[in-house]
């Protein structure tokens, strides 16, 4: 059904030219606006189903103004803009956008933005949401676990894993590409898997493949592939990833990883659906499904420029947040005991228990390897322990744990063994340093005299410098 657009834009050709674009396309145009005074006027009229919005209007008023009434009135927005540069992007960006189309864009290009836009809003309006990566608070009260076998390899049950299995659940029977986020080891690739065998594909090919694995000048014969002869060193033909998950879904881990120019290959691909070999003049049509996963913030990606944002609103259609280990602490005893009897079959151990104080310093570990780490740490232990009862863990210090998690960290851990850990970590990056601007109990956000008490009280060796 078509949509009623508004289009806000001080070009008159360029309005005009929207204007039959979309009513080609069968949808229709409520009004015409040059100024954010006009829309306000023409908007109390009639109410349109979706905004397109230029940036820069007739007026002092731009469009990022304009933004925030129409995010009150529940109206998704596309903006239109000529300017693509990072401030002006990072203003757009925080109104909170549904579309971004960078001109001069294809009447192609603005009718999938808009498809996009409305499934979006359509999504968000139906689960209560405002926009589709606001917190879904209201998700979290999930309905109940989908138990169908792809998901019995997931373990959990916290109501934010619960969340993103419902998500999970509900895109998986449809075409939309997903997008997967998290840190590593979340089990974003679980997931993936899970999406892929509930859907109607699930007896075609789901094809990984890790972008960042790869290294830049060979991914995109990794993905299209060659004909023969196309590149020297090309001697035979091959056949791409993107063709071999034809009928089937494409996983693509790591997007954020993927260089700019394979970026704007892969739009065409999710487009137009369809491609060439590298050296062929044959275009193959594709059927297949897109799921995509980083650990990386792609918005942040976009504003730096090395992730194009059309390809970002195109992926981003349903996205899906794993939450880090740290922040699902209920899985934690449910995970280690499923660890647990995976690796207790290994030759000479036999089934082993986790005391109580062990089990509590996995609780409260800040687990920056997430699900992936805790498994590791387990199977080490499993094969370290001779005994019956694993009675304590050997956690690592993470020196990459980012300074201004530290300090939250000290608040919630109260076992000495995190406390310690948490210390070593400041005193690492401080090198040694205790007091003073950089030193380790500024980034703990404690005073200086606290610390080194916690220091003598927990043992940890005076080899340190104050400063
Ligand atoms: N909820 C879970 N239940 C059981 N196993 C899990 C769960 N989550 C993750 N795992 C396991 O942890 C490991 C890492 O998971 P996975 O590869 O899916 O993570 P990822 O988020 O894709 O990581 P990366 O970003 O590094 O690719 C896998 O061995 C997976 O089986």
């Amino acid at each position: 059904m078509g949509l009623k657009v508004f289009i806000v834009e001080d070009q008159f050709i360029e309005a005009h030219d929207l204007q039959i674009i979309l009513e080609t396309a069968g949808h229709s145009v409520s009004g015409i606006a040059k100024s954010v005074p006009a829309a306000l006027d023409l908007l109390q009229s009639d109410r349109p189903d979706i905004v397109l919005l230029d940036i820069f209007l007739k007026g002092n008023q731009t469009g990022v103004d304009l933004a925030p009434v129409l995010t009150t009135a529940n109206i998704p927005f596309i903006y239109i803009s000529a300017n693509s540069d990072p401030l002006t992007f990072e203003a757009a960006k925080t109104t909170r956008p549904d579309g971004f189309l960078i001109k001069p864009f294809r009447q192609r290009d603005i009718l999938v933005a808009l498809d996009i836009a409305a499934y979006r809003h359509r999504y968000a309006n139906a689960h209560g949401l405002r926009h589709q990566d606001a917190v879904p608070d209201k998700l979290i009260e999930v309905r109940k676990r989908d138990t169908s076998i792809e998901f019995q390899q997931i373990i959990g049950s916290s109501p934010k894993l619960l969340q993103a299995l419902d998500l999970a659940s509900q895109v998986a029977p449809t075409d939309t590409s997903v997008l997967i986020l998290g840190e590593t080891g979340v089990g974003k690739e679980g997931i993936a898997k899970a999406i892929h065998h509930l859907s109607k594909r699930k007896h075609k090919p789901l094809i990984k493949v890790n972008c960042a694995a790869i290294p830049p000048n060979l991914i995109e014969s990794e993905l299209f592939g060659h004909e023969r002869g196309a590149f020297s060193g090309a001697m035979e033909k091959r056949i791409g990833k993107f063709e071999q998950a034809q009928g089937g879904t494409i996983f693509l881990d790591e997007i954020g990883e993927m260089p700019l120019e394979t970026q704007t290959k892969l739009l065409r691909v999710i487009q137009e659906k369809e491609l060439e070999r590298i050296g062929g003049r044959t275009t193959i049509k594709l059927d297949i499904r897109f799921i995509t996963a980083t650990n990386r913030n792609l918005y942040k990606e976009v504003s730096a420029g090395r992730f194009r944002i059309d390809l970002y609103y195109r992926i981003n259609v349903f996205s899906i947040t794993l939450a880090p280990l740290r922040d699902r602490t209920e899985d934690i005893p449910t995970l280690v005991n499923h660890f647990l009897s995976k690796h207790a079959g290994l030759p000479g151990r036999s089934i082993k228990k986790i005391s109580p104080q062990a089990m509590e310093t996995l609780v409260r570990y800040f687990w920056p390897g997430n699900v992936r780490e805790l498994e590791n740490i387990i199977e080490r232990q499993v094969i370290l322990t001779s005994s019956e009862l694993i009675s304590s863990f050997d956690l690592p210090v993470d020196e990459n744990m980012p300074e201004d998690n530290l300090a939250n960290s000290l608040k919630l851990k109260s076992t000495s063994d995190s406390e310690k850990q948490l210390i070593l970590v400041a005193l690492t990056k401080s090198n040694g340093k205790v007091s003073g601007k950089g030193g380790a109990a500024e980034m703990l956000n404690i005073p200086a005299p606290t610390l080194v008490s916690k220091m003598k009280k927990l043992g940890i060796n005076w080899r340190f410098v104050v400063g």
